[in-house]
This record gives C-alpha cells, structure tokens and sequence, in this order.
C-alpha cells in the first residue's frame, strides 16, 4: 500500500485525557517473539509507564471509534474533534494522517496483524483493534520512530481503554515492528504472479481495497477501454491524499482571486484552483461562498451539461439539477445561470441535504434571487409534473462512490456488492424523469462519482433501450468531444461508447462517469 508520508512529528506530550475504561485484558499474546533488529526500545514496563495519551493520537482514534460505532463520516467527525481537542496546525495534520491513513490502510494492516496475533481479529475487542491499526500505520506508513509509535499507542490504551490491553499492544506492536512494509507485504499477501498468484487477493491487500472493490474496478476499467495493467496505479491513487481543488464560481470571482491567494492553476477545468496546502476556509471567496472546494471531475460534469449541444429552439434558459444536495454542482450551474439570464430548479429529497443546497447557493442568490429555486422534493416525479419544460437537466445520482474512495477514507469497507443493486432502480428512474422533463432537443448530464459498470453504461443502457422502444427516442451524444472541447481532457471509453469517464491515476480527479443524452426534435 502506498501511503502519503506525514509531516515530521516534533516530540509531544499532551495533557491527559481521561477516557471511559473500556475492555478488559487480551488474553492470549503476539506471536513470536517482540523486539527486532535496528529499532530501539525504551526498557520501561508498560506498566510503570505514564498514562498520558498524545492529544493528537487520541483525536484519531475517537474518529476511528466513531466510523466504527455510530456509522460516522470521517470527513465530518474529524473536524468537530480537532476543535474540541483545540488542535490546530502540524498536529491536527499529524491526527489526521493517523485517522485517514488507518482508515485507508485497514486492509493491509488487518492482514499484518493478523499475523502477529494468535486468534482471528474478529475476536479482540474493537477499540483495541483500532489502536493497533493506528500503530500499524505508524510503524509501517510513517516517519514517526518506532519506539515512540509503540509507546505512544499504548498510552493511548492506557487512556482510552484501560491498563488492561496495554501489555498486549505493546506485544503486537513491537512484533508488528520487525519489519517494514514491503517485508510484511512479502510475507502476507498472495504473490502478484507466478505459481498460486492471485492478483485480486495480493492487491485487495498490498493496496487496502475489499477484493469485490478490487474485481469491480478492474472491470470498470477494462469496459472503459483501458488495460486492466492500469489496476494497481488506480488502486494506489485511491490511498494517496487528493490535493484540494477550488471551483472559482463563474461572475462571483475568478480563478485569479485564488491564485493571487497562493491556489495553483487546475489541471483540467478553467475555473480551478488547487491549494498545495493550506486551510480554503481561509480564503475569503470560499468564505464568502464565491467559490468553492469542488474535485476537477465534479466541476468537468457541471461544464460538460453546460456545453452541450441543443438542438431546435434557441432557448436556453430552464436547468435543473433533480439530485442537488449538498449542492456542489448546483452552485456551479446556478452562478452560470445567473451570468446567461437562465434559472436553476435545484432539487434534492433529504431535507438536511436540502439545506445544504440553500446555503451553497445563497451568495448567488444574494446577487441574484431569481436566477434559483431549490425545492425539497422527489427527482423522479419532475419528469411528470413538469414534462418537458427544461432545456438541461443533470442527475448526479447516488451511487456507490466507488470513484471517490481517495476522499472517504472509511467508504470501501461499508460498501457491498449489495449496494449495486439497491441504488440500480432508483438511478433508472431519475434518469428517465430527467428526460421526460427536457423539451425536444433539450440534453441530459447523467452523472456518477463511480465507474462501475452497473451504475454507468448499464443504467444510460436499459433507459436509452426503454424510452426507445415506449416510442420517445434519445439521442446519445458524444461527451468525450464535449469534454475536449470544455477542458482539453481526453476521456473516452473507446469501442464505440459515448460515455466520458475520468480517472484518479490519469486525470487526477476522482472517477466521474459523464453521459450526455439529448430528446430529438
Ligand atoms: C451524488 S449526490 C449529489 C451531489 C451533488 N450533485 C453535488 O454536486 O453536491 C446524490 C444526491 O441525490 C439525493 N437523492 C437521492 N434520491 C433522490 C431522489 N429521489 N430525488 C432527489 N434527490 C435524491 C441524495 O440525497 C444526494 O444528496
């Protein structure tokens, strides 16, 4: 697995965090013996250490315990516990490369230590499971010494859980530290090739992706027209940390108020900015909701629905968005309509995610009020109640997210194949509302931040197949060309198909999948 490096880490000792005395002993031990070469050991029992924990640590494993136990997002828990821990700077870079680097690395580091320990991990205690998965991505994906990633994940015990475990801990870790990555990988993933290779095991564990994840991407890459060899670079790009992109939103500001603010030219779309680094809430257009953080990809679909061709009447005025929240993509198209004289119809059906959109449009609607209405509603019954009224309409549907994991780092392990085919029915029908609620010649972004094949070019498929054959044909258009066109991308699918589709490992955004369809006269 490769795992981005974390900053140095100058030596710290937080206050003590008294935490609730959850778990008891481990019974049962490492395997082997602890200690190994080249690693130096403090000689203190842990017993006799202190119980201080590093605030730090302590953050990254309450976001670890809160994925676990209460389904949380890390992306929304870590920062509310970096406030509450007062952590600002180098340590809350520190708690987060700990945090998101565990949470990617689960995989790889569940197969190391279930070689150092004497029973299935399924039977240790979940908080301890945890602390030993941030020592593993300490000791084996960081910088931090190994001495101090030992004795500072079993403070953390200490505080945290209880006395009990600490012994254990130090066992596993210390065992855990005898070798590096690459030697562990050796030793515990299935052989890449050769006699008994399995390359979806081997990667499913040198890359920390479940093996369904690893054998869906593979054939999502092989159906996109890209050789399957490409496999391990997207499986590593989904471990690498993205770098923040920044949608300058159109008439509320420019790229160049970004990058006069230290934010980099985008790679693709022109209305980016990437910050290196840095807080984009700093920024006073992202304060002000004059831009906003926004993956390239995301930006590209919201263009692509933009440039696409009409056919028949000149008007151009109707959008709408049938699936908005939180209203990333809305934000870009409702600045566009309030530039063209257009309005947006921002829908979305989870009330909370309603607000979201209402808030991420309000600077456009500040400048201009009538340029949107966002409605808390069901996208699959526009297409009824307003049959072809709009002249675009974009269905960024819910998806599997299979093309985001970079950014959520917990989204692989809660994923099923199940999902697949929980989202495929209601992916269908937004999308055969959207084209119900487009005028003759109007067009249709259906959009996924997935490349799997079932919610992609199967659901454009059976639709295009189904509104066909009910005698209301629709005309595929060729989104590759549109995105060339829009941003100098190359993103086609080859043998034939029309879809665009983008990748981490070649484009550096996240997998959005961008079909265009348009109604004919
Ligand atoms: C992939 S997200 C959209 C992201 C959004 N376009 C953006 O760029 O920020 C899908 C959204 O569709 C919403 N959704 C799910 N079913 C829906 C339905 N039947 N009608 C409208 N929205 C729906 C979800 O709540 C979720 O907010």
């Amino acid at each position: 697995m490769s795992a981005s490096q974390p900053p140095e880490r100058r030596p710290q000792r937080g206050p003590q965090r008294g935490g609730p005395q959850r778990g008891g002993p481990q019974r049962g031990g490492p395997r082997g013996t602890p200690g190994g070469p080249g690693r130096s050991w403090t000689t203190t029992a842990p017993s006799a250490r202190p119980r201080s924990g590093d605030p730090a640590r302590r953050v990254a494993f309450d976001v670890l315990r809160a994925v676990e136990e209460q389904d949380a997002y890390a992306n929304l828990v870590l920062p509310r516990l970096l406030r509450a821990a007062r952590l600002d700077g180098r340590d809350a870079a520190f708690a987060t490369e700990l945090a998101y680097g565990a949470l990617r690395g689960r995989g790889t580091y569940d197969a190391v230590l279930a070689a150092c320990v004497d029973r299935p991990l399924t039977q240790l205690d979940p908080p301890v499971l945890d602390a030993l998965r941030l020592g593993a991505h300490q000791l084996l994906a960081t910088r931090v010494a190994a001495h101090a990633a030992v004795s500072e994940t079993v403070a953390l015990v200490r505080g945290a859980i209880g006395a009990g475990p600490s012994g254990f801990v130090n066992a596993v870790l210390r065992r855990v530290s005898e070798h590096d990555l690459p030697t562990w990988l050796d030793k515990v993933a299935p052989p890449l090739e050769g006699p008994g290779a399995d390359v979806v095991a081997a990667l499913a564990v040198r890359e920390s992706h479940p093996a369904w994840i690893v054998r869906a991407l593979r054939e999502a890459l092989v159906l996109a027209g890209r050789p399957a060899s490409e496999l391990p670079d997207l499986l590593a790009a989904d471990n690498a940390r993205p770098l923040v992109a920044l949608a300058a939103l159109p008439g509320l500001t420019e790229p160049s108020e970004l990058h006069a603010a230290g934010a980099e030219p985008g790679r693709w779309s022109p209305l980016a900015a990437v910050m290196p680094d840095g807080d984009p809430g700093d920024l006073p257009a992202v304060r002000e909701a004059r831009a906003r953080v926004q993956d390239e990809g995301s930006q590209l679909a919201a263009l692509a629905l933009l440039a696409a061709p009409l056919a028949g009447e000149d008007a151009d005025a109707r959008w709408a968005d049938l699936c908005a929240g939180p209203g990333g993509k809305a934000a870009l198209l409702a600045a566009s309509a309030a530039q063209r004289g257009a309005r947006l119809l921002a829908v979305e059906v989870a009330p909370h995610r309603a607000q979201l959109v209402q808030q991420a449009l309000a600077a456009v609607v500040s400048e201009r009020p009538g340029a949107v209405e966002v409605v808390t509603g069901d996208g699959r019954t526009v297409g009824y109640d307003r049959p072809g009224e709009f002249d675009r309409v974009l269905v960024d549907a819910p998806c599997t997210g299979l093309g985001a994991l970079r950014r959520r780092p917990e989204a692989r392990w809660r994923r099923s194949p199940a999902d697949l085919t929980a989202l495929a029915p209601l992916q269908r029908e937004l999308l055969s509302s959207a084209l119900d609620a487009v005028r003759p010649g109007g067009v249709v972004a259906y959009v996924t931040c997935s490349p799997h094949p079932a919610e992609t070019q199967a659901v454009v498929d059976d639709v295009v197949r189904r509104h066909t054959k009910d005698g209301e044909p629709v005309e595929v258009l060729d989104a590759p060309a549109v995105l060339r066109e829009v941003a100098g991308v190359d993103a086609g699918t080859g043998s034939g198909s029309l879809r665009a589709q983008l990748w981490p490992h070649l484009h550096g955004t996240d997998a959005m999948s961008i079909s265009l369809l348009r109604r004919p006269l």
